[in-house]
């Protein structure tokens, strides 16, 4: 790349960071043009988030495609931002922190360690029901505001998986259907390997202030017009009914949406 060209895309960089987009049709479902687009508007959505609490930030994040782009928009914020947040993930795999298939772990390798005392860990990897109580415990310890027993967590950044799925709630499993005031949930056979795991549960997605669903790749697209312009409830992501719910979408998931991408 020139020097010509490199200096002239920091610049548009610096230009869509500084702005809100102009999305069409609905608001809450926003497709976005290139990967610098997708991470600018989570950029500013988190920082209004981050910057219009007056106390800790609770923040659960997916694994799988979007660690990457989760960094990204963590490391850009600025330092009193990122004081504030308490980071988890939705869904745990229980392997140690340095397998390649822990969420956490993947987070950690690339927000570097000193994020690790912002991360609640699970340390428990044989046990699913203790390490969903341990996960549980060390969740009550950021005193989340609550509802009816359930957290409130500021925000939580769920994927989708190419079946549907989202955290660790599988299309026709029978974590779909728990509706009592655990947060975590153990799953010991989840379709998709690593089988041991932990997830937040349906209700604790629904009780959350903001659920952000961030989607991308083609593969995803048929599932998610069949939950966004269908209304869909056959699949797990589809049955997450937070009241402030937004989609961020990269062009091939929305192929099927007929949503412009948002112009800044
Ligand atoms: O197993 C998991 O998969 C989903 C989807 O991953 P993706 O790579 O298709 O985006 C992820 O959201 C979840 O956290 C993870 O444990």
């Amino acid at each position: 790349m020139t020097l010509f060209k490199y200096a002239y895309n920091i610049l548009l960089q610096m230009d869509t960071f500084a702005k809100d987009p102009v999305t069409s049709g609905n608001k809450n479902v926003i497709v976005t043009e290139n990967k610098n687009d997708m991470i600018s508007i989570i950029f500013n959505e988190f920082s209004k988030i981050v910057q219009d609490s007056q106390s800790l930030v609770t923040v659960g994040l997916s694994g799988g495609s979007m660690v990457g782009i989760m960094s990204d928009v963590i490391s850009r914020l600025d330092q009193s931002l990122k004081d504030k947040l308490r980071l988890f993930c939705v869904d745990e795999r229980l392997v140690s922190l340095d397998d390649e298939d822990s969420n956490t772990g993947a987070y950690l390798k690339v927000l570097g360690n000193e994020f690790k005392k912002q991360f609640v860990i699970v340390e428990e990897i044989n046990d699913a029901n203790k390490a969903a109580k341990e996960f549980e415990e060390n969740l009550k310890a950021l005193k989340p505001e609550t509802t009816e027993s359930l957290p409130q967590f500021d925000v939580l950044f769920l994927g989708m998986g190419p079946d549907g799925h989202t955290c660790s709630l599988f299309p026709n499993h029978e974590l779909l259907n728990y509706n009592g005031s655990s947060w975590i949930l153990p799953i010991e056979n989840s379709p998709k390997p690593p089988p041991r795991r932990v997830t937040v549960s349906l209700p604790v997605c629904n009780a959350a202030k903001n659920v952000i669903f961030i989607v991308t790749g083609e593969s995803k697209a048929e599932i998610l017009k069949e939950i966004i312009a269908d209304k869909s409830e056959s699949y797990p992501a589809g049955l997450v009914k937070a009241t402030k719910l937004k989609w961020i979408l990269d062009k091939p998931a929305a192929k099927l949406l007929g949503i412009e991408a948002a112009k800044f």
